[in-house]
C-alpha cells in the first residue's frame, strides 16, 4: 500500500510548520514558528494587527518563501512543487479578489479552467459551489452587485471548486456585519463536515475562534505563545473572573462557586463573568487583541 492509500485518521497530521522564520529588513515576522495540523481541525491562527498572521498563511500556502524551516503537507515538503500544493489547498485570501465585472458563474468558470476541469464536469461542479453557498439566484449578475457577504461566500465557493484538502483563509469574516459574521461561522463548519476539509483560518476576532476552532494558536510578534483548544486556554485561567473595582483588576477562579465566596468578601465594585481567550491572551502577553466581533 503506497503513503497516499493509507487510510487517514483523525489525529493524522495534515500540515506542519518547523521552526519557520520570515524577516522583512529587520522585522522578523514570524519567528520560530512550529505547529502541527491535524486532519479535520478547524484551527484558528490568533493574534492583533502585526502580529505575523498574514505572513504565516503566505508562507504556508507558497506565495512567499520562508527565510528557514520546513513546511509539510501528509509529511512531504512540496517547496519544489507549487502545482501539486495548489491542488491541495484553497486560499481565500484577506481581500475578495474576485473578477467585479464577471458574473458568480464566469468567475468560478475561470478557476475551474485555471484547474483543468472541463465540460459537464465543470458545470456539474458551479452548480453544486452555487448551490452549497447560496448563491443561485444570483449567479448570473455582475459580481459587484452580491453584497459583502456573498462576495465573501463567493470567494470561498472557487476556493473549494477543486476540492482542496485544506483551507486557507486570512481574517474570513474581516468587514462583514455581526450578522452576516455569524452565517459565515456556520457556512465554515458546513465545509468542515461536508467537504471533510481541513480549515486553517487566521484572525483577530476572539468570538470567532471561540465560535469555531477545535484547535486555537496564538500568536503575538511573530511568536507561537500557545497552542491547544479554547477550553484548555480558558480552563488553565480558571473558568470565572472576578473584575475588581475601579482598574478592573482581575482574579481568576477555578469555579463560579469560588468566584461567588471570594464576591462576598469584597467591599468594592466587583462584576463576575466567564473566563474568555481575549483574557487568557491578555495574560500571556499583557496586551488586548483589541477588535472584538
Ligand atoms: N511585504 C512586507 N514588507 C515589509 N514588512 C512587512 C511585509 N509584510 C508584512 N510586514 C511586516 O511584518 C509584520 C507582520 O505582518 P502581517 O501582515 O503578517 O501581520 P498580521 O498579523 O497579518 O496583521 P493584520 O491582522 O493587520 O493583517 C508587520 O510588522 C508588518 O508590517
Amino acid at each position: 500500500m503506497s503513503t497516499s492509500e493509507v487510510p487517514l485518521s483523525i489525529n493524522t497530521p495534515v500540515l506542519e510548520g518547523k521552526s519557520l522564520h520570515r524577516s522583512f529588513g529587520k522585522r522578523k515576522a514570524v519567528d520560530n514558528a512550529s505547529f502541527c495540523i491535524n486532519r479535520g481541525d478547524i484551527c484558528a491562527f490568533l493574534g492583533p494587527n502585526g502580529a505575523g498572521k498574514t505572513t504565516l498563511i503566505k508562507m504556508l500556502t507558497g506565495l512567499i518563501s520562508p527565510d528557514s524551516g520546513d513546511i509539510l503537507y501528509d509529511g512531504h515538503a512540496h517547496s519544489t512543487d507549487r502545482l501539486a500544493l495548489k491542488q491541495l489547498i484553497g486560499v481565500v485570501p484577506q481581500h475578495n479578489n474576485i473578477d467585479r465585472e464577471l458574473t458568480p458563474v464566469e468567475n468560478l468558470t475561470v478557476h475551474g479552467l485555471l484547474y483543468k476541469m472541463r465540460g459537464k464536469a465543470l458545470t456539474h461542479r458551479i452548480n453544486e459551489s452555487l448551490a452549497f453557498a447560496e448563491l443561485e439566484e444570483h449567479r448570473d449578475i455582475p459580481s459587484e452587485k452580491l453584497s459583502g457577504g456573498m462576495k465573501r461566500k463567493l470567494v470561498i465557493a472557487r476556493a473549494l471548486m477543486h476540492n482542496p484538502k485544506i483551507l486557507f483563509l486570512d481574517e474570513p469574516t474581516v468587514g462583514l456585519d455581526p450578522h452576516s459574521r455569524r452565517k459565515m461561522w456556520d457556512f465554515l463548519s458546513k465545509i468542515n463536515k461536508e467537504f471533510d476539509c481541513t480549515i486553517f483560518l487566521t484572525t483577530h476576532y476572539i468570538e470567532e475562534a471561540e465560535r469555531m476552532a477545535s484547535r486555537v494558536i496564538f500568536i503575538d510578534r511573530g511568536k507561537i505563545i500557545a497552542d491547544s483548544n479554547v477550553e484548555t486556554l480558558k480552563q488553565d485561567l480558571g473558568s470565572h473572573v472576578l473584575e475588581v473595582g475601579q482598574d478592573r483588576r482581575q482574579e481568576f477562579f477555578a469555579s463560579r462557586g469560588h468566584a461567588m465566596n471570594r464576591l462576598a468578601e469584597l467591599a468594592e465594585t466587583v462584576s463576575i463573568r466567564q473566563t474568555t481567550l481575549e483574557d487568557a491572551f491578555l495574560q500571556m502577553t499583557g496586551q488586548r487583541l483589541v477588535k472584538n466581533a
